[in-house]
């Protein structure tokens, strides 16, 4: 495993992670590493290594046990209230099934995205101002739906629907994005469209990405950087550069 120097520019640390379950079980064991601001970076390994465990500790949906996480050079673990409402507004998070409300039209669904920076009862109320409804516009056009605003969830393959989720995280206005197995339930050309528009956000926008992954071949064709977990503990750090099918081989083994 090559060595991994801490970043100038990191926008997110680990310093000696540790997360053991209430009922014992070890999700992640002395977890270091640095991810400098910008990159694409993948997760793999196998089911149970503790991919969605780490992905969650980032904004907070898992608490860690011990060590520290360091978002822009801050240890995230004490936030509580406004500090922990606004670490989360900047960091989008993109489910497997796509959590949207499918009833619901695309637009509203991409509105909600600005439940973090709203009052509740606003959001409940549908209180949008035109800027807002503006910004869906904008937010559907980077993933290129917006013939389909005013189309209801459900009628979207899932591909346009993890699309439409992607939109809702836009309007977060996200430094982060963390996508947790985003295309497992996806056809392999729509999961190129899903994949292609992280990578095109993440280019353009200069977000940072963060995906967990079954596919090393698709893992392989978007990453800057791999990583891979076993068991709790991370077992091989490599940029794309570096990565070969028989050194990927040694997460699996
Ligand atoms: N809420 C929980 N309580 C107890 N153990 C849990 C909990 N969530 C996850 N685990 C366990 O923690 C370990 C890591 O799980 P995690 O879901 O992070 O793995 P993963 O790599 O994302 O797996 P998959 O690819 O199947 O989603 C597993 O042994 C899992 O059973």
């Amino acid at each position: 495993m090559a060595a991994t120097q801490p970043a100038t520019d990191s926008i997110i640390s680990f310093r000696h992670v540790n997360k053991v379950y209430a009922n014992g079980t070890v999700g992640l064991k002395d977890i270091n590493f640095d991810i400098p601001r910008g990159q694409f970076l993948v997760v793999v390994g196998l089911s149970g290594a503790g991919k969605s465990t780490l992905l969650r500790t980032i904004n907070r949906l898992h608490e860690i046990s011990s060590g520290e996480i360091q978002i822009d050079n801050e240890a995230i673990s004490a936030y509580k209230g406004k500090a922990l409402r606004q670490l989360r507004c900047h960091i989008g998070m993109i489910f497997q099934n796509f959590n949207l409300v499918k009833r619901s039209s695309v637009e509203k669904n991409v509105l909600s995205g600005l439940v973090g920076y709203y009052p509740t009862w606003k959001c409940v109320l549908g209180l949008f101002s035109a800027h807002d409804h503006q910004r869906v516009v904008q937010a559907l056009d980077r993933v290129s739906l917006t013939p389909k605003i005013f189309a209801r969830a459900d009628e979207l393959s899932g591909g346009q629907q993890q699309r439409v989720a992607i939109a809702r995280t836009l309007m977060q206005d996200p430094h982060i994005i963390l996508a947790d197995e985003p295309v497992a339930s996806l056809d392999p050309r729509t999961s190129k469209d899903v994949m292609d528009t992280l990578k095109r956000l993440n280019r353009e926008d200069g977000i940072t990405v963060i995906v967990n992954l079954h596919s090393v071949a698709i893992a392989r064709q978007y990453a800057d950087r791999i990583i891979g977990l076993r068991a709790g503990e991370l077992v091989y750090d490599e940029p794309i550069a570096n990565v070969t099918e028989a050194n990927l081989d040694q997460i699996y083994n």
